[in-house]
């Protein structure tokens, strides 16, 4: 078993950084029914060159690299102690390389272990087997997408669907509901896992073992095949798209699985996985822990069109109606009253990251630089430390929905005039922009190789005590692209995408199997 960390630490850089081909595939299937030109097809093609980055670059395909999840078959009598340790290793190494997010933190006291090991940090599934290989999985998902996760508990009364019964239908509303409520904010077009029964925690786990399946697999249980295909073609009715931007494709794949449950239990548990999916696995020698293949398609046989990106980005500045305007830091009051939803905005000059400690510091106490002007983004980066300094290795948006309590107070306190992240922000944000005059801007979840580019140096960095994904990185920044989504008129597209796709559910409201 001399090789066993090393081919562990093989399958973590894989599965961080190589997405796999089959879901590659459902994502050129998605860009091949998206309008190039408008919002969902210039992100999808964004995400393209995003996942060919990462796999040039042998870096994080999404600055979220997630709580990293094994399930470990071995044959009876193998050494699950030291797989234990070894694997443990392979994750510190794979995290001092940049490989992975420093992300596991202390639930009490926020402090950061700094090598993603800690209690309950990396998770780690044995079972045994009576075959002679090693089979060892990983999923790596993300923070977002996992925030999106949801139970069911039927009987129940779902908005905008009504009642859901015990049975086929009331699941299927579930799950049609699962998807609206996720809107763009776990990085859509995503993936689900559906459990169906068990108790609540066998029920995830049983939402997140779908989510090992192949995306072109079919289910042997002919009802939940049907289910499955129903709930794939009617989900991407609802219109929420790419990142919600509004769009014909939400989702990209849907797989279900049953197991028993208690006679006064019965759950519905979903697991979303954003496009970011991040799952790969491989058969190892049992004696030698060498690795003898991969079980899901590589990645490299299935490259994305990257050419097909700058075709988009030349069909968008073509079209008239979108501008493009090119905003130098520190912003003016003015220069951002001008900006209307649908605008895409270029960043040059210093944007400053801040994400959930940050925004819970400022409530209550000064800035540590002058923010007046300043663009805030909602960024937890992968960073590495070399003899010249810091680098941004990998720096997607978060969810900002999550600074909502905060945004709007710090906004006018600070003086800032741009924030970015992705999701969107609700209706007290949405009045701070109107009042103080600002702009919320969404960048595309996940891009996180794409968006490092545009950052040319580390100018400093306050509060490191937060850890890295949490600290203020001071950017230099240049050609960072992303769109108005709320305006300082009020209009938010996350309020009229979630409007409009709560319309369109109400049309799954009928019974369809039974
Ligand atoms: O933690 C992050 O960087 C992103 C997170 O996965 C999110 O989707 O909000
Ligand atoms: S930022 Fe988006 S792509 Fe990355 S882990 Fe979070 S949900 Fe997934």
């Amino acid at each position: 078993m001399q090789h066993f960390e090393q081919s562990v630490y093989n399958l973590i850089v894989e599965t961080s950084t190589n997405l796999p081909g089959d879901v590659r595939k459902a994502i050129q299937a998605a860009q091949e029914a998206e309008d190039r030109a408008t919002r969902a097809g210039l992100s999808l093609s964004t995400i393209a060159t995003n996942i060919e980055m990462a796999e040039c670059n042998v870096s994080p395909i999404c600055q979220d690299t997630g709580m990293p999840t094994f399930v470990v078959h071995t044959p009876v009598g193998a050494n699950q102690i030291v797989m234990k340790q070894q694997i443990r290793s392979a994750i510190a190494r794979a995290t001092k390389d940049g490989k992975l997010r420093t992300n596991s933190v202390d639930s009490l006291t926020g402090a950061n272990t700094g090598d993603n090991l800690g209690p309950g940090t990396p998770v780690i599934h044995f079972e045994q087997w009576e075959k002679d290989d090693i089979d060892v999985r990983l999923i790596l998902k993300g923070g977002g997408c996992e925030n999106k996760n949801v139970q069911y508990s039927l009987p129940t009364e779902l908005e905008g669907l009504g009642k859901a019964g015990r049975d086929l239908d009331g699941i299927r509303k579930c799950i049609m509901h699962a998807v609206y409520q996720a809107q763009g904010q776990g990085c859509s077009a995503g993936f689900i896992g559906v459990g169906i029964g068990g108790d609540r925690t066998t029920g995830y786990e049983l939402a997140k073992q779908q989510l090992f399946r192949r995306v072109d697999d079919t289910n042997d249980i002919p009802e939940l095949a049907q289910l499955e295909d129903y709930v794939l073609e009617n989900a991407n009715k609802l219109g929420i798209g790419t990142m919600g931007f509004g769009g014909n494709v939400t989702l990209l794949g849907c797989k279900v699985g049953v197991m028993n449950r208690l006679p006064a239990s019965f759950f519905v548990s979903v697991a979303y996985n954003c496009w970011a999916y991040r799952r790969q696995g491989m058969l190892l020698d049992a004696a030698t822990g060498e690795i003898k293949s991969w079980i899901y398609p590589s990645g490299t046989d299935t490259p994305m069109k990257s050419a097909a990106a700058d075709a988009a980005a030349e069909a968008v500045s073509a079209n008239a109606e979108r501008r493009e305007v090119v905003l130098n830091t520190p912003i003016t009051e003015e220069q951002v009253r001008s900006l209307k939803v649908g605008d895409i905005v270029i960043i040059n000059g210093e944007m400053h990251t801040g994400r959930d400690a940050l925004h819970k510091y400022l409530m209550d106490h000064d800035a540590p630089i002058d923010l007046n002007g300043s663009v805030i983004y909602h960024c937890g980066p992968v960073m590495l430390k070399d003899e010249e300094g810091w680098h941004v290795k990998a720096a997607g948006p978060t969810t900002s929905a999550r600074e909502e309590p905060y945004q709007g107070h710090i906004i006018k306190k600070f003086g800032i005039r741009a924030v970015i992240g992705k999701g969107g922000m609700g209706p007290k944000t949405l009045a701070a922009l109107q009042e103080h005059g600002a702009v919320y801007l969404n960048a595309i979840g996940g891009a996180a190789q794409y968006y490092a580019e545009c950052f040319k140096n580390v100018n400093g960095v306050d509060f490191m005590e937060f850890g890295i994904p949490e600290a203020m990185w001071h950017l230099k920044t240049e050609g960072f692209a992303a769109i108005v989504t709320m305006d300082a008129h009020g209009n938010s597209l996350h309020a009229d995408v979630e409007q409009d796709s709560f319309a369109k559910l109400a049309q799954f409201k009928e019974p369809v199997f039974n």
